[in-house]
């Protein structure tokens, strides 16, 4: 067969030319989509906005629950039921009662409570989600590839930076986990979260329409890529992403291992409870959050850890059989900004910005919205999470605030059967 052409490009066959002609549409496919912003779904527009660095964001329309005169149009304050430190303590001791929430005209069942916590809670809960909660059985993305000692690595790092653990000592490098040879794993660590990549193609997503929350097919864990680097301790706690609490999640299908349970952290279970108990009644317009407290457990939790620039695209949560409980999401360290959407990407989303100790609470109809986190903002931490300064709380605070001056973290926390339904009554 003669060679083919296609412009002055000299191909070898008909099907290196095909091969050609369809990468060559990807990309200007890709081009085009990067660089414009026309025909691009409201969502993508803003997160496209806020991920931009030249030219810069606009921050024109972005909701500041600090500056509440400037929204009074969208948004309703509201008293919550109770006050949230009379419900629990982890919200810390203080004399001002914590009752102030605000809810968005656009977003039913949307409810946002600012600075929920006092700053040496927020230091407690910072502290456990960076040195308690990341250790074994809690599955981190970082379990695909290394073998996580049963102290979790935040120690390793406090030994490194103190000197007495020296790159020449075994527990130095966390071992990495065995490749089996021969086997190529389905999803690469790359694809675990929802970050910016496109979903696996095997699995309906969480925001497609066939996507079931349980699923009879196995669920294989993602296997060790070959090639990863051992790295320091203080190079390993940067590279975690996620960890999940109580119920363990399979990012590859976005379903719950209903058979992999792990205890959930009692005071996370607790100011949760304390949350959903203050939002009941809350709402606005046709839409009133009826869920009781008492009917909420915390099932599944995730805690995303975010250096400067990495996002989360929008998504949906919607892998619990339960989707009338409301979801809590809470915030620490640097602030971000938070697109909250509608049921498809077609809504235009209010971008709002969150704070250390703010917490979202998606109730009713906001638990299906779209949402995602497409900047986190950079030297926004509250001088109380500082690493310069000395707290009472928290002697050892130095390296959690080292960590905290590039880091936001969020816990959120899921109830995943329905109510009066547990494991136990529903196989
Ligand atoms: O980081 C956040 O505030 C949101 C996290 C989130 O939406 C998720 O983990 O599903
Ligand atoms: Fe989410």
């Amino acid at each position: 067969m003669p060679p083919t052409t296609s412009t002055n490009i000299t191909f070898k066959s008909r099907r290196q030319q095909k091969i050609w002609e369809r990468q060559r549409k990807e990309t200007e496919a890709k081009k085009k989509t990067s660089t414009s912003y026309v025909n691009q779904a409201p969502f993508r527009y803003a997160e496209r906005n806020f991920k931009s660095r030249v030219p810069p964001p606009d921050f024109s329309q972005v909701v500041d629950f600090e500056k509440m005169q400037d929204h009074s149009d969208i948004i309703v304050p509201v008293q919550l039921t109770d006050d949230l430190r009379r419900l629990s303590s982890v919200f810390g001791q203080c004399e001002a009662p914590c009752r102030d929430a605000y809810v968005l005209k656009n977003v039913p069942g949307l409810i946002i409570i600012p600075n929920a916590f006092t700053p040496a809670a927020q230091r407690s809960l910072i502290k456990q989600c960076l040195s308690v909660y990341p250790k074994p059985p809690n599955t981190s993305n970082l379990d695909t590839h290394y073998i996580i000692p049963d102290t979790g690595i935040w120690p390793l790092y406090e030994a490194q930076e103190k000197g007495t653990l020296k790159p020449t000592d075994p527990e130095y490098h966390v071992p990495k986990k065995v490749v089996v040879d021969g086997s190529s794993s389905t999803y690469s660590d790359d694809e675990d979260k929802e970050e910016e990549k496109e979903p696996p193609r095997m699995a309906p997503t969480a925001c497609s329409d066939d996507f079931q929350p349980v699923i009879k097919d196995p669920k294989p864990d993602p296997l060790p890529a070959p090639g990863v680097p051992l790295l320091s301790p203080s190079e390993m706690v940067r590279k975690m992403r996620w960890i999940t609490l109580g119920y363990q999640y399979h990012w590859p299908t976005k379903t719950y291992h209903l058979d992999r349970r792990y205890p959930f952290p009692a005071d996370v279970a607790d100011l949760t409870k304390a949350v959903v108990t203050a939002v009941e009644n809350i709402g606005h317009g046709d839409w009133i959050n009826q869920y009781k407290g008492e009917d909420f457990n915390a099932e599944a939790g995730v805690i995303n850890y975010y250096q400067y620039r990495d996002t989360l695209m929008g998504h949906v949560d919607r892998s619990e059989m339960n989707m009338e409980a409301p979801l809590v999401s809470l915030s620490l360290g640097q602030s971000c900004i938070y697109l909250i959407g509608g049921l498809t990407r077609d809504t235009v989303p209010v971008p709002l910005l969150l704070r250390s100790g703010d917490i979202v609470v998606m109730t009713g109809p906001c638990r299906k919205a779209f949402h995602g986190v497409p900047l986190i903002m950079e030297n926004t931490l509250p001088d109380y999470l500082s690493n310069n300064d000395q707290y009472e709380d928290a002697p050892d605070w130095k390296l959690f605030g080292d960590f905290m001056s590039t880091s936001r973290i969020n816990l959120n926390i899921r109830q995943v059967y329905p109510r009066h339904q547990s494991e136990e009554t529903v196989q």
